[in-house]
């Protein structure tokens, strides 16, 4: 195999078991260059792990991941090629800055001056000479972010960076992020919150349970939200009866007695229940946001309330083919896994057909192996 130059990460059909714990679980994605990918899910989803496997810091139980084609290992010299920053980086307390970077630039065998070069690019170059014991959670995210960014590496790896930064901070990282990814290069970062990464990721992957929900453009996820109009009735169940003789397939009783009609908007259902002649107290359409759909996608939680008999959409969580252009040729194998299907009825489809896609810093300080 081959160093293809490509800044692709591929995951294909990654497990990994601590013992009985199914961290990761058959997953599959492609993170693309030129693009920041959120790779997200709860806590103990198995980010962190999936992150370490693609990293060759965990050796998974079963599946590949490859960056540029080759596992982490085989890259040469890998920090080169990938910068990472993952949770809980340790810096020597005796140390400034500067030279914390000037250490690691030399095992790397980049110059000195590049110590201060990424210092500049994090906006720490006045905190040179200062310890990083005496720095906010902000500035050592900065100056871990830093340290990845030494051998000026083609893919960048972060677990998640904005944790503890402020309003300013996740400004700041995020149009950092995207200039990066501008440049052509790979962004893959992790968070808990969608929110938080929002408005600096183009695709995104989200895993919960150490398995894949979802994997393409944000757009898409976004574009697949559905809204629903809710109806208070004086009796719900005659109204589901009007509804349905009048073709509307798609109800649900909300936790508070409503009915949630899906597929109609507010004033198809107006009409219908005008012409039903049934006693409504209310009506208001709510429009699924991207962090109900997150929640759902993770947790499916959601929708746990009775059925009036005809079930709301499945959501279809397959992994499909990445479609030809844009998301690169598939790796071999796609497409990599079998539906998966949610343990609780969903009511907003993912569309089809959406288009997946496709040494970091010293090891020392970065985390042993698992
Ligand atoms: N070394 C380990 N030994 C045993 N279990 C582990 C180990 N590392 C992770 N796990 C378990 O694997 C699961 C996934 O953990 P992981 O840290 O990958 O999740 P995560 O999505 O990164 O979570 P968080 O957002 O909380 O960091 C969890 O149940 C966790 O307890």
């Amino acid at each position: 195999m081959q160093n293809d130059g490509s800044g692709r990460i591929v995951v294909q059909n990654l497990s990994k078991t601590f013992g009985p714990v199914p961290a990761v679980q058959n997953l599959s994605f492609m993170v693309e260059p030129g693009s920041v990918t959120g790779f997200l899910g709860p806590n103990g989803a198995g980010k962190t792990t999936t992150l370490r496997m693609i990293l060759g810091l965990v050796t998974p139980t079963a599946g590949t991941a490859t960056i540029n084609g080759l596992p982490y290992h085989q890259l040469g010299n890998p920090a080169r090629v990938v910068g990472t920053v993952l949770e809980n980086e340790g810096f020597h307390p005796k140390r400034t800055a500067r030279n914390h970077l000037r250490v690691y630039a030399a095992a790397l065998g980049v110059p000195d001056q590049r110590a201060d070069e990424v210092l500049a690019l994090v906006g720490l170059s006045s905190a040179a000479n200062r310890k990083p014991g005496g720095f906010s959670l902000g500035m050592r995210q900065r100056l871990a972010l830093a340290t990845a960014l030494l051998g000026n590496p083609q893919v960048l790896v972060l677990d998640e960076p904005a944790n503890g930064l402020d309003p300013e901070g996740i400004l700041w990282l995020r149009n950092f992020l995207r200039a990066y990814a501008r440049e052509g290069r790979t962004v893959l970062v992790s968070s808990h919150l969608l929110s938080e990464v929002e408005q600096t990721i183009d695709n995104v992957v989200i895993i919960s349970q150490g398995m894949t929900r979802y994997f393409g453009s944000l757009e898409q996820l976004r574009s697949s939200q559905q809204s629903r109009v809710l109806v208070q009735a004086a009796d719900a169940a005659a109204l589901v009866k009007a509804l349905q003789g009048a073709g509307v397939a798609q109800l649900e009783a909300t936790p508070d007695g409503r009915v949630a009609v899906y597929g109609a908007s507010r004033q198809q259902v107006g009409d219908l229940v005008a012409k039903s002649g049934l006693a409504v107290y209310g009506m208001e359409e709510e429009r699924a946001d991207l962090e109900r759909l997150f929640f759902q996608l993770t947790q499916g939680q959601y929708s746990g309330a009775p059925q009036f008999g005809v079930a709301p959409q499945q959501a279809q969580y397959q992994q499909q083919a990445p479609q030809q252009g844009g998301w690169g040729p598939p790796p071999p194998g796609y497409p990599p896994q079998t539906p998966q299907t949610p343990q609780t009825p969903q009511q907003y489809q993912v569309p089809p057909g959406y288009p997946p896609q496709g040494q970091p810093g010293p090891q020392q300080g970065w985390g042993g192996q698992r």
